[in-house]
C-alpha cells in the first residue's frame, strides 16, 4: 500500500534494508510514495506497481515482476482494504484478493515448489472481534481473513511449506480509510450511522500507523510466530488473541 498502514510498513521495511515492491491501485499516491522512497533510500531499493488486486492476472504479473526485479520473494503483506458501499467489491478486495495473494505468495516462497520459505501477513481488523453495525460486510471479510489465514498456517505446517502465515488486527488507525466513514461513496446506506461510528472511535481511541508498522515488523522478524492473530489496540498495545484449544 502506498498510503496509510501500507506506507508506514514500507517505511519500516526499508529502514531495515528490505527491498520493497509497493503495489497499489492509486497511481498518483504510488508515484508520490516511490519518489519519497527514492529520496530517502535510493532508487534501486523499491518499485511501485500500479495494480488492482482484484484483477487476478494483474496481481499474478505484479508478483512475477517483483521476483524478476529482486531475484526472489521473502515477505508478502496482503493489506489492501476498502469499505462497504459496494458489498461484492468489498469481498473481492478484502477477502478474495487476500486469498489470491496468499496463494501467489506460496507459489513464490513455499518449499513445496522448491522455493526457500518466507512470511505472509494478512491484514484483518479488530472489527473481526467487535462486530460493527456500520460495516457488516467489511466485518464479515475480516472474520474471513482470520479463518483463512489460520487454516492456511496449519496447512503450511503440515505440508512443510516453510512459510509462516500470520494475521494482524488493528483497532482504529489514523489513515485516509478512517475518514471514508464520513462519505456515502464509501459507506453506502450505513453512512447514516456515522455519528455512532465516531462515538466508538472516540471511546476506543485512534492508533498511529507507525505502531501498526511496529507490530508488522515483529511478525516479520520473529520466526517463532506462526498461525498467530496479533491485535493492536489503544488499551493493550500490541498483543495476541488466545484461542481455546479444540476439545475432543
Ligand atoms: N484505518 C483503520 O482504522 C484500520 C484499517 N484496517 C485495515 O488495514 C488495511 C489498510 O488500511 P488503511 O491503510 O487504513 O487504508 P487506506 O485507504 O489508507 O490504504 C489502503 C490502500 O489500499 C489501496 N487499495 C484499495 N483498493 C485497492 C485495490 N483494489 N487494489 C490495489 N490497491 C487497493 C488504496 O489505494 C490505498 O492506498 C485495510 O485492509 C484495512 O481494512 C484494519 C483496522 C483498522
Ligand atoms: C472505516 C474503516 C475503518 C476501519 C475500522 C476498523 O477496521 C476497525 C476497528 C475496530 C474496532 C476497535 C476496537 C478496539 C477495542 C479495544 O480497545 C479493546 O477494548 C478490545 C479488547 C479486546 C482485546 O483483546 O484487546
Amino acid at each position: 500500500g502506498a498510503q496509510g498502514i501500507g506506507r508506514a510498513v514500507v517505511q519500516s521495511l526499508m529502514q531495515s534494508r528490505a527491498q520493497v515492491a509497493v503495489v497499489d491501485l492509486n497511481r498518483s499516491c504510488g508515484d508520490q510514495c516511490k519518489s519519497e522512497l527514492d529520496s530517502e533510500f535510493g532508487a534501486d531499493c523499491s518499485i511501485f506497481l500500479q495494480c488492482d488486486v482484484t484483477d487476478a492476472d494483474a496481481l499474478t504479473a505484479a508478483f512475477q515482476t517483483t521476483v524478476d526485479r529482486f531475484g526472489h520473494l521473502d515477505i508478502v503483506i496482503n493489506n489492501a482494504g476498502i469499505n462497504e458501499k459496494n458489498w461484492e467489491k468489498t469481498i473481492q478486495v478484502n477477502l478474495t484478493s487476500v486469498i489470491k495473494g496468499t496463494y501467489l505468495g506460496l507459489e513464490h516462497m513455499s518449499k513445496e515448489y522448491g522455493k526457500g520459505g518466507g512470511s505472509i501477513i494478512n491484514v484483518s481488523s479488530m472489527a473481526a472481534f467487535l462486530h460493527s453495525p456500520h460495516q457488516p460486510v467489511y466485518t464479515a471479510t475480516k472474520h474471513g481473513v482470520i479463518g483463512f489465514s489460520r487454516a492456511m498456517a496449519d496447512a503450511s505446517s503440515l505440508g512443510g511449506y516453510g512459510v509462516r502465515i500470520n494475521v494482524l488486527c488493528p483497532a482504529f488507525v489514523d489513515t485516509p480509510l478512517l475518514l471514508s466513514v464520513e462519505h456515502e461513496d464509501n459507506m453506502g446506506k450505513f453512512v447514516k450511522f456515522k455519528d455512532d461510528f465516531k462515538k466508538s472511535m472516540n471511546h476506543f481511541g485512534v492508533l498511529k500507523p507507525s505502531l501498526i508498522a511496529d507490530g508488522m515488523m515483529m511478525l516479520i522478524t520473529d520466526d517463532t510466530i506462526h498461525g498467530a492473530v496479533m491485535k493492536i489496540t489503544c488499551s493493550k498495545g500490541i498483543h495476541f488473541h488466545t484461542y481455546e484449544p479444540m476439545s475432543t
